[in-house]
């Protein structure tokens, strides 16, 4: 479970999150959509501790990220899937992960054929293409064995394929009672993938529903979503 209270991030002139309140909750697929510079990154990133809030809260499980006792069994996040260091492996990459996090290294050979990465657990990631590391990222924030995942675009680089498979993937995720929170800017996949939607503009909420009700008999999500932002412009 995730929960968002009056959060708010100012950097200096820009107010990125703008007292933003919502919860996430277990068992389905939350997508998190805006658009460019609505503040979807900087949510993420105050809920995983690598922001401090101008003001408001963010919470795992209850507590702040920052005071949860061994974070990543307990919260899986991909943020930017070309942050890893380009002369590791990507086997090395989640055994230096483990090792540091004090977590089994038990999982790692299974998760890199879960994420379809098998055959390239002893090639460098500086020689991967952008679907390659965010399937490594993907590994990576199941290391844990997480509860709940926080993937930013994870998308990105992946072609048509890979796309379908994250869908599945994520699906089945929450059908083990895990809490997803997915950002993306792509409507037609979040239409088909996402159970629930929270929508931001200008850093502030403007909607917290689910997908069917969002989306009317006859419309698509894109109507939905420029009808909301619209409503929401200044
Ligand atoms: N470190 C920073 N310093 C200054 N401004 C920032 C910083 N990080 C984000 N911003 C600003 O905050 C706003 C929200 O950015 P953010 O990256 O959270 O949006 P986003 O919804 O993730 O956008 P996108 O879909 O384009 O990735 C933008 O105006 C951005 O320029």
């Amino acid at each position: 479970m995730i929960e968002v209270t009056g959060l708010t991030k100012r950097f200096r002139q820009t107010l990125a999150v703008d007292d933003l309140s919502f919860t996430v909750s277990p068992g389905r697929i939350t997508g998190f959509l805006g658009p460019n510079g609505a503040g979807k990154t900087t949510t993420m990133r105050l809920l995983l501790g690598l922001d401090r809030p101008t003001a408001g809260r963010a919470t795992v499980n209850g507590l702040p990220f920052r005071e949860l006792a061994r974070p990543l069994t307990q919260v899986g996040a991909l943020l930017d899937a070309t942050a890893v260091q380009g002369g590791r492996r990507a086997e090395q990459h989640l055994r230096w992960l483990a090792r540091s996090n004090g977590i089994s290294r038990a999982r790692i050979a299974g998760l890199l054929e879960l994420v379809g990465l098998g055959h390239a657990a002893g090639k460098r990631v500086g020689g991967f293409s952008l679907g390659m590391k965010q399937r490594l990222g993907l590994a990576a924030a199941l290391l844990g064995d997480p509860e709940v995942l926080v993937l930013d675009e994870p998308t990105n680089g992946l072609d048509p394929e890979g796309i379908r498979w994250m869908r599945g993937l994520l699906r089945s995720l929450a059908a083990e009672g895990r809490t997803v929170l997915v950002s993306s800017h792509l409507m037609s996949e979040m239409a088909v993938t996402a159970d629930h939607l929270i929508v931001v503009a200008q850093g502030r909420l403007c909607a917290d529903a689910g997908i069917a009700e969002l989306v009317r008999p006859g419309t698509s999500l894109e109507d939905a979503f420029m009808d909301i932002i619209g409503r929401s412009a200044p």
